[in-house]
C-alpha cells in the first residue's frame, strides 16, 4: 500500500522541522529509553528488593503488559481459571499498574485481613474527579480522615444503632407487602422502591415518597455514572489522565459533558439534603422519626470549635453515602433469594413448614423469630454465596511492600480478591451452582461450622469491609421471612398456561444483578393477605 502524497508531503517538513532541533532530536530517544527502563528496571527492582520473585501470572507483553489478556466479561470466572493454573495469587500488569487477584481463603485472609493495615488504600480512577466522587469514602484512601468517616457510620449505622431505625423498616416494608398483594406483577419495580425509600428515611428522616424520589433519581445517576466509569476501557481518560483537561465545548466531548453533568448531580446529592437537614434543626422542624443526619447534626461540636468544620463534612459524607452505596448492592441480594426461591419450589415449601411452627398460623414473623429459624438463615446465607452481588468485591491497594508464601508483593499493587471463586470452591461447596441451604446445617438443623460462612467474603474484607452490613442483614433477614411466610413464589405461566422456565443470568459489573426475570409471587391463602392488610 502506497502513503498519498499529501501524507508525505506534511511528513516531511514535520520530520525536518522535529529533526532540525538537535534539543528534541536527543530528548525523543532519551524519553523512550526512559520509559523502557522505568518498565523493565522496575520489574529488576521489584525482584531484587527481597530476593523473590513476583507471583505467577499470563505471559505479558512489553509496555501493555497483559492489557489484551484482560477479561470484558465475567472476570472472576477468567480469574478463577488462572487461579487454578496458578495457584494462590495471579500477577497481571495492565499498562504498568500492577495487579494481584488473590483466589483463595487463605490469600485473601492474609492479605486482606492479616495485612488490612498495608492493603487499605483504595485506587482513586482519574475520572472520579469528573464525576465530583471525593466526597464518597469508599473510594477515599487509607488515612485519619476515612477513618472519622467510618467512626461516624458506625455510630449511626453500627450493630447497636440498628433497632432505632426498625419502625421505618417495618413501615415501608408492609407498604410494600400490601403493594405486593394488589399487584403482584410489578415485583421488580416495587422492590426497588421499597428499598430505596426505606434506605433514603432512614438517612435523612424525611417521610415523604416524593421528597426520597427525586433524591433516589439523583443518587440513581451518580451510581450509574460509577457503574460506567468502572467499566475497564469504556473512558479513555482513566488510562490518559491528562484529557481530564478536554474542556467541555471541544469539538467531539460529548463525554466530558455528561460526566459534567453527573458531576454536578453528585454534588447536589451530597449537599443539598444534608444542608436542608440542617435548616430544619435550625427551624426547630422535628422529623418523624429519628434518622442518620439528624443524629449527626446532634453529634457536631459547636461550629466555634476548631473541628467543626471538618466534622461537619464528614457527618455531610456519610448522610449521603448510604443510598449511593447500600441501594443497588442490597436490591441485587433481594432479587438474587427471590429468584432462587422461584427456582426451588422445595425450599420455599421447607422454610414456609418452619416458619409455620415457629410463627403459628395467627400473626406475621417478627424480627425476634429469626433467630429460631436456621433454615431461613441458611437460605440468606446460600443466596448471598450462590448470587455473589459483589464478585470481586472493591479492589485495595497496598501502601509498601511485602511478601507472600515466598512471593514478593509490591507497594501500589492493586488486590481483588476472587470472592466468587472463594463461593464457589467446589470442594468448600460441593455441587456450587445448586441452591442448597441444607449444605450449612447438620442433620439436626444446627449450623455446621465446617461450612465456610458466606459472610466470610461477600461483605468485602478487612477494613475496608461492608460497613453497611447490619443495615442490610437487618432489613434483609425481617423481608425475607415475610415473603416467604406470606407468599408463594414461583415460576409465570404463559397464555396456554404452560410455565415458563426461571434461569439465573448475571451481568458483568462491579455489583452483579440478575438479568431481569418473571415470577409469579401471591399469597399463600387469603387469611395469609388479610394478616398484611390488617396489620397497622
Ligand atoms: C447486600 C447488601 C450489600 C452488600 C453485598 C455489600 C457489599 C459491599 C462490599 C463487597 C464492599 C467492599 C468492601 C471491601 O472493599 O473490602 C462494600 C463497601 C461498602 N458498603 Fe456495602 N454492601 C451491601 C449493603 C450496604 C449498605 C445497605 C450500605 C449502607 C447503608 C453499605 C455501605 C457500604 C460502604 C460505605 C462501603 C465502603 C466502605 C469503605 O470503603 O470503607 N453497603 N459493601
Amino acid at each position: 500500500m502506497s502513503i498519498p502524497q499529501q501524507l508525505l508531503n506534511e511528513w516531511v517538513p514535520l520530520k525536518q522541522a522535529v529533526l532540525a532541533r538537535p534539543l528534541v532530536a536527543a530528548l525523543v530517544p532519551l524519553f523512550v529509553a526512559l520509559l523502557l527502563k522505568s518498565y523493565f528496571g522496575k520489574k529488576k527492582r521489584d525482584i531484587n528488593a527481597r530476593n523473590l520473585p513476583l507471583p505467577p501470572g499470563p505471559k505479558r507483553y512489553p509496555l501493555v503488559g497483559n492489557l489484551l489478556q484482560m477479561p470484558q466479561v465475567y472476570p472472576w470466572i477468567v480469574y478463577d481459571k488462572w487461579g487454578k493454573e496458578y495457584g494462590d495469587l495471579t500477577y497481571l500488569e495492565v499498562m504498568g499498574q500492577r495487579i494481584i487477584i488473590c483466589n483463595n481463603v487463605a490469600s485473601i485472609s492474609h492479605i486482606f485481613e492479616k495485612r488490612a493495615v498495608n492493603t487499605s488504600e483504595r485506587l482513586w480512577m482519574p475520572i472520579f474527579d469528573l464525576l465530583k466522587l471525593d466526597w464518597a469514602f469508599p473510594f477515599m484512601n487509607y488515612t485519619p480522615f476515612w477513618k472519622l468517616h467510618r467512626r461516624d457510620f458506625h455510630q449511626h449505622l453500627g450493630p447497636m444503632q440498628i433497632h432505632v431505625y426498625r419502625p421505618i423498616i417495618k413501615n415501608q416494608l408492609f407498604k410494600h407487602l400490601r403493594e405486593m398483594i394488589a399487584n403482584p406483577d410489578d415485583f421488580r419495580n416495587q422492590t426497588r422502591s421499597f428499598l430505596g425509600l426505606t434506605i433514603m428515611r432512614i438517612g435523612y428522616g424525611i417521610n415523604d415518597a416524593k421528597y426520597n424520589e427525586n433524591l433516589i433519581v439523583k443518587a440513581q445517576a451518580v451510581n450509574q455514572g460509577f457503574s460506567e466509569a468502572s467499566i475497564a476501557g469504556r473512558y479513555l481518560v482513566n488510562y490518559l489522565p491528562i484529557l481530564k483537561l478536554v474542556p467541555a465545548w471541544f469539538p467531539g466531548a460529548a463525554w466530558r459533558r455528561h460526566l459534567d453533568s453527573v458531576g454536578r448531580i453528585s454534588q447536589e446529592v451530597s449537599r443539598v439534603p444534608f444542608k436542608e437537614a440542617k435548616e430544619r434543626v435550625q427551624n426547630g422542624v422535628s422529623d418523624e422519626h429519628p434518622s442518620v443526619v439528624r443524629g449527626l447534626i446532634d453529634a457536631l461540636p459547636a461550629e466555634s470549635d476548631p473541628s467543626y468544620e471538618e466534622r461537619a463534612i464528614v457527618a455531610r459524607n456519610v448522610a449521603a453515602i448510604g443510598y449511593i452505596a447500600g441501594s443497588d448492592t442490597s436490591l441485587s441480594g433481594v432479587y438474587g433469594m427471590i429468584l432462587a426461591l422461584g427456582m426451588h419450589p422445595e425450599v420455599l415449601r421447607k422454610a414456609q413448614k418452619e416458619l409455620d411452627s415457629v410463627v403459628g398460623p395467627d400473626r406475621l414473623p417478627v424480627p425476634d423469630d429469626f433467630e429460631h429459624c436456621h433454615y431461613v438463615q441458611a437460605i440468606i446465607k446460600e443466596s448471598a454465596r450462590w448470587h455473589t452481588v459483589g464478585p470481586l468485591s472493591l479492589p485495595h491497594i497496598s501502601k509498601n511492600e511485602d511478601e507472600y508464601n515466598g512471593y514478593f508483593l509490591p507497594a501500589g499493587t492493586v488486590f481483588l480478591p476472587n470472592t466468587w471463586a472463594v463461593m464457589h470452591d467446589p470442594v468448600r461447596f460441593p455441587d456450587p451452582m445448586a441452591f442448597k441451604p441444607e449444605r450449612y446445617l447438620t442433620k439436626e438443623g444446627k449450623f455446621n461450622k465446617e461450612v465456610l460462612d458466606p459472610d466470610f467474603g461477600v461483605f468485602g474484607y478487612g477494613r475496608r469491609m461492608c460497613p453497611g452490613r447490619f443495615l442490610s442483614t437487618d432489613i434483609h433477614a425481617y423481608y425475607t421471612m415475610l415473603m416467604i411466610y406470606i407468599f408463594n413464589i414461583g415460576p409465570r405461566k404463559d397464555a396456554n398456561g404452560k410455565e415458563i422456565p426461571l434461569k439465573y443470568e448475571i451481568g458483568s459489573e462491579t455489583i452483579c444483578t440478575p438479568a431481569p426475570f418473571l415470577v409469579d409471587i401471591r399469597p399463600r391463602s387469603p387469611k395469609h393477605a388479610a394478616l398484611v392488610t390488617s396489620s397497622a
